[in-house]
């Protein structure tokens, strides 16, 4: 089976190095920049700045660009070539509505992955299209990356809020802990150990054990102890309302970027509904 990444940048440069540690060596990337090019290729794909030669020599696509670039992308690649090909779109925002009538004849899945697929500890959610049939080898290639969730698509936006963006928050979290490490004392580096451990720690614990986080908190917490204090800081600065709100806001912000596209797509390729 030959897979093709269009865009072959942050993320696509992830999909690929996870496809070949996975066995796949039939990977071509495209990308515009030498640099994106260079990269792909000594990770082992065959690069290229032919997006059409890409899709038409490919079983699989995975679609890896930013989402302003999908009219770009699609216009780059001649009708037929996407007829009969399974696509997979990693567009934060773009619906599958657009995505299907930007490329009409192809199998269409919108996912969204994270960062995590670097070390395979993606988290990534799948919602299928109209068209397709293919689940079983989507969800083969999307398990090279870390664990795969089916959802229907009404679930994506938020999905790319939680778990798409979400590295992004918890390394927020991470470096304030570090901070926090070094006011009151500790080396820098001990500090970064100490937070990445917890953090670790901490969600193994509750995966494996089952344990409500609440339940967790109260077991950690000696009446008069050091952590209520801690807590009592954590209410007081608003830190969980902060993380719901940067959840939501991400989420809106996908909900944009899904009718910001959906009009490109229709004004760049001239379609109507
Ligand atoms: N970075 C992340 O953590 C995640 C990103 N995503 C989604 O993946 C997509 C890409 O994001 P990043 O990898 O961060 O962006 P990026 O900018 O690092 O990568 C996009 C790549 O596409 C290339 N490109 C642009 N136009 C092109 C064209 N016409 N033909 C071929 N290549 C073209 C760019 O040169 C670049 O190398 C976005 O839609 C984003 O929403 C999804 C999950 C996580
Ligand atoms: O920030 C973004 O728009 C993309 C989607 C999820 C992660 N990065």
């Amino acid at each position: 089976m030959r897979v093709a990444v269009i865009g072959a940048g942050r993320i696509g440069s992830v999909v690929v190095r996870s496809l070949v540690r996975c066995g796949y060596s039939e990977i071509v990337a495209t990308g515009r920049r030498d640099e994106t090019l260079k990269n792909a290729a000594s990770l082992g794909a065959e690069a290229t700045r032919d997006n059409d030669y890409a899709v038409s020599s490919s079983d699989i696509v995975f679609l890896t660009v930013k989402p302003h670039h999908l009219p770009e992308v699609v216009k780059s690649v001649k009708p037929a070539s996407w007829a009969g090909r399974t696509v997979v779109s990693f567009i934060a925002g773009a619906r599958l509505a657009t995505l299907e009538k930007a490329m009409a004849e192809a199998e269409v899945y919108r996912a969204m992955p994270n960062l995590n697929a670097e070390v395979g500890l993606s988290s990534t959610a799948v919602a299928q299209g109209t068209r397709t049939r293919d689940m079983a080898t989507v969800d083969r290639l999307l398990k090279c990356m870390g664990r795969v969730y089916w959802v229907p698509e009404e679930f994506l936006d938020a999905w790319t809020a939680l778990a798409g963006s979400g590295p992004a928050f918890i390394a927020e979290i991470i470096d304030a802990l570090v901070l926090a490490g070094v006011l009151v004392g500790l080396p820098r580096d001990l500090a970064y150990s100490a937070a990445l451990d917890v953090l670790e720690g901490t969600s193994r614990l509750l995966r494996e054990s089952g344990t409500h986080p609440f339940k967790l908190r109260d077991d950690v917490t000696t009446p008069a102890g050091t952590t209520i204090r801690g807590l009592i800081a954590m209410e007081s600065e608003g830190v969980k309302a902060a993380l719901m709100k940067a959840v939501e806001s991400a989420y809106r912000r996908s909900l944009e970027i899904g009718a910001e596209i959906d009009a490109r797509v229709k004004r760049e390729l001239g379609i109507s509904d």
